[in-house]
């Protein structure tokens, strides 16, 4: 069963306490900016949130050139941002900290 989408005060709510992330211009997905010190850095974080994801079925889009990994989050089956992007945001920000 596909999770139901955030209505606007859990999206409000959500975003507020998840720094850096920003809402797409359709409302149907987040996304954030990471920068590392360097390549190994950067893929290191992936690699850990590869696992997260995957534990989560729950799995980003992402862009990394070098030190930046750009990543989306929405979740396709239920049409937009659910708690699960929020969830995996806050993992994000967490192993990037
Ligand atoms: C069939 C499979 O379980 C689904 O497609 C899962 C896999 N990973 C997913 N990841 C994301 N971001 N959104 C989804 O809706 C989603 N669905």
């Amino acid at each position: 069963m596909a999770k139901p989408t955030l209505n606007q005060d859990e999206l409000n709510t959500a975003l507020a306490e998840l720094e850096g992330w920003e809402l797409s211009g359709d409302g149907k997905s987040i996304s954030k900016k990471f920068k590392f010190s360097n390549f190994v850095n950067a893929f290191g974080f992936m690699t850990k949130m590869a696992i997260v994801a995957e534990k989560m079925n729950h799995h980003p889009e992402w862009f990394n050139v070098y030190n930046r990994v750009e990543v989306t989050l929405t979740t396709h089956d239920s049409g937009g941002i659910t708690e699960l992007d929020a969830k995996l945001a806050a993992r994000m920000n967490k192993a990037a900290a």
